[in-house]
């Protein structure tokens, strides 16, 4: 087997004489350039690049206590295929830098063992609307994101449902064979997923990931269920249920809206009791915003968000910040600093300084917070 053809579980002899030598946190090993190892009390985690840039890193984990290998469930999307990496040890998780990698896919953070990419600066906390089916989350967020499309983007869950007419596959919802997303459930895909009204529902990493990637501010509807499973998460949310002003009027207009069998009509309105129920009168929620009239609700609803009175077209604020990591570097650890320094001799040292101090979220997600500084004058920074 090629040095860097090793798999999860599979020990190289080259390998484990390394390992045995002592803890080599952050160091590539001498035998294999694309393999970095760092360790965590008892555990030597072995994060494994290609150096061809056609494999994606693989996470091996070396039992130091027990002088075996371990095979990890790493749950998490996983990095991209890059031209090498380099790893530290922070705040109890392994800082992984791509070499060559897209300004935007650069750092990663392995949280012992999940996947979550690190992110410059902060985005605004996503929003998470629930209700009774036919209250009106759907009409209130089409109209937030009309209004401000740069701003909001929508969590696109995935479901057991049949489409509506009028709905679109990957747009509305990823409409999904139950058997799949069973699957996908049991591997960790699934940021949180509930039984609703007979069908499954669930809201994946990813599609929380993209919205945020794209730097908008992401919008979820979903039942209270979900709600609950998001609170006791690592996503920070914002947490708003929308009430009917009576039940009839929630039966009229899930009746007007002419999209659902007598028979699903019944069942949706069985379960608003205890939605309505369980949304008011648990701590799950920041916000109530009952929509009687719609524009009324609508302007509460900006209010609530820090809307009112905001100009949609005024520029958005200012792009997230870029490091351009020198392909060739190493990494070292000061306190709450990791400093990167351009590792080829014959040019002058620079030096990029990312600041961890601040870390926020995590995996299942993304990990925000870092800061950083360039040293040095000749590393490409785009602002
Ligand atoms: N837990 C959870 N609930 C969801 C998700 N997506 C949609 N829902 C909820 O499932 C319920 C039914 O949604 P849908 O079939 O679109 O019907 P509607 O609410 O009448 O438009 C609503 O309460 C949604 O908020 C999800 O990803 N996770
Ligand atoms: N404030 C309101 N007053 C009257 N009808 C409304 C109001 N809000 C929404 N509707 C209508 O009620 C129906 C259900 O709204 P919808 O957004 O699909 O609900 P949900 O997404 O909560 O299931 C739609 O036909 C919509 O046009």
């Amino acid at each position: 087997m090629d040095q860097n053809d090793s798999y999860i579980g599979e020990a190289p002899a080259f390998l484990v004489e390394d390992l045995q030598d002592g803890p080599l946190n952050g160091l590539e090993l001498k035998n294999g350039t694309c393999k970095t190892t760092t360790t965590v009390g008892d555990k030597t985690y072995v994060t494994v690049g290609a150096g061809d840039g056609t494999l994606s890193i693989d996470v091996q984990i070396f039992d130091r206590s027990l002088g075996e290998w371990v095979h990890p469930t790493v749950l998490g999307t996983k990095p991209l295929s890059c031209k090498g990496h380099s790893a530290v040890l922070c705040k109890n998780r392994i800082l992984v830098l791509k070499k060559g990698s897209k300004s935007d896919d650069q750092i990663w953070f392995l949280e012992v063992v999940a996947w979550s990419k690190g992110v410059i600066g902060n985005a605004e906390k996503p929003i998470v609307i629930s209700g009774p089916s036919g209250v009106g989350k759907g009409t209130l967020i089409s109209m937030l994101m009309k209004e401000f499309p740069s701003m909001f983007g929508f969590s696109v869950s995935h479901t057991t449902r049949a489409p509506r007419n009028m709905e679109k596959d990957g747009v509305h919802y990823h409409f999904t064979e139950k058997s799949v997303m069973e699957k996908e459930i049991k591997n960790g895909k699934f940021l949180e997923f509930a039984s609703v009204h007979g069908n499954l529902y669930g809201t994946s990493v990813e599609a929380v990931e993209v919205v945020a990637d794209a730097g908008k501010r992401c919008i979820l509807d979903i039942d209270v269920q979900g709600a609950k499973s998001v609170r006791a998460s690592s996503l920070e949310a914002i947490f708003i249920f929308v009430c009917p002003p009576s039940m009839e009027e929630l039966e009229k207009r899930l009746r007007d809206r002419g999209t659902e069998t007598e028979e699903q009509i019944l069942k949706r309105l069985r379960n608003a009791k205890a939605e309505i129920e369980q949304g008011t009168s648990s701590n799950i929620f920041d916000f109530m915003l009952y929509n009687d009239k719609l524009e009324e609700s609508y302007e509460k609803l900006k209010k609530l968000l820090g809307l009112d009175g905001f100009v949609a077209a005024s520029p958005k604020s200012a792009a997230p910040r870029e490091i351009n990591l020198p392909v060739d570097h190493s990494v070292s650890k000061i306190d709450d600093k990791i400093i990167i320094s351009s590792g080829l001799e014959k040019e002058p040292k620079n030096l990029i300084m990312l600041d961890v101090s601040s870390l926020k979220g995590g995996a299942p997600g993304r990990t925000r917070g870092l800061d950083f500084q360039v040293i040095g004058a000749s590393l490409d920074l785009h602002c």
